[in-house]
């Protein structure tokens, strides 16, 4: 579905991804994790092709990513960011039917306003649609631009890909399951989802595959169980943890910390 091969990125010298590989599969929630600089934002931006405009080390649907049509690319992958203009004087459900530009020239069809409506509805924002966005909180802003983004991908092709950066900030822990129920959805469909977390559990109750970086270097990509070691997690964040077992889908728990006694 996707494939990245020996992915070197750097900026003045300074390298910022080095030599990374790694598949993602049809249906697989894979999560990136790592700490703060280790390149993750980097990676995600790099294999949606915003880096590097002839970028031949990424392919997606056996084609690389840099020779797609640049109309039809936005119906088989959506990308949510981590930084939204904070300036956008629409109206919510304007800024949530940007989502369908890809889909119209001037004025939107009854399909395109039935896609906002059903990811409005299931973002918790159908109660937003007539406010004004830059009065609105920092989770509601986070659900609007996932609202739109998944109202981009809202189609009938088979296996798209999301890619989302860090789309739990800012959210509620009601929130943040439910946009991660959401993303677990689209895999159970055969889509793909590549999503930057910092929280390591929900990253291991929810994802099929951890890819973990350090330094922009890929440390692990692997299952949670496999990933998700006291040794690997110390060493890799530079902090003390146990990892026990969570006792609601038996995946990693981790716990960050040191005994006192
Ligand atoms: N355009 C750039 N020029 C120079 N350095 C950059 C540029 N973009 C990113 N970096 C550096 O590359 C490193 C990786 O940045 P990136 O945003 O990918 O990290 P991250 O893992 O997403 O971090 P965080 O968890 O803090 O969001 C950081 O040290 C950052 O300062």
């Amino acid at each position: 579905m996707l494939k990245a091969k020996n992915v070197r990125f750097a900026v003045k010298n300074h390298l910022l991804l080095d030599e990374i590989s790694f598949a993602a599969e049809k249906g697989e929630f894979i999560a990136i994790l790592g700490p703060n600089g280790a390149g993750k934002s980097t990676l995600l931006s790099y294999i949606s092709n915003e880096l590097e405009q002839k970028n031949k080390t990424v392919l997606f649907k056996e084609k690389l990513i840099s020779q797609w049509d640049k109309r039809e690319l936005p119906l088989h992958k959506a990308k949510f960011s981590q930084h939204q203009a904070g300036d956008i004087t629409l109206e919510i459900k304007d800024v949530v039917m940007m989502g369908r530009y890809p889909y119209f020239d001037n004025t939107p069809s009854e399909k395109d306003g039935q896609a906002v409506e059903k990811w409005m509805e299931a973002t918790d924002t159908t109660h937003l649609k007539n406010r004004s966005y830059e009065h609105l909180s920092g989770g509601e802003r986070q659900r609007v631009h996932l609202a739109r983004v998944l109202t981009q991908l809202e189609n009938n092709i088979e296996n798209k890909i999301i890619l989302l950066d860090e789309p739990l900030n800012n959210l509620d822990v009601s929130h943040q399951f439910k946009t991660l129920e959401i993303i677990k959805n689209l895999t159970e469909k055969n889509n793909t989802a590549i999503v930057v977390l910092h929280d390591i559990n929900l990253a291991s109750q929810f994802a099929d595959k951890i890819l973990l970086l350090k330094k922009g270097k890929l440390v692990a990509y692997d299952t949670p169980a496999n990933v998700l070691t006291e040794e690997m997690i110390s060493e890799v964040y530079n902090f003390p943890c146990y990892v026990s077992v969570n006792p609601i889908n038996q995946q990693p728990l981790i716990l960050f910390g040191q005994n006192k006694k």
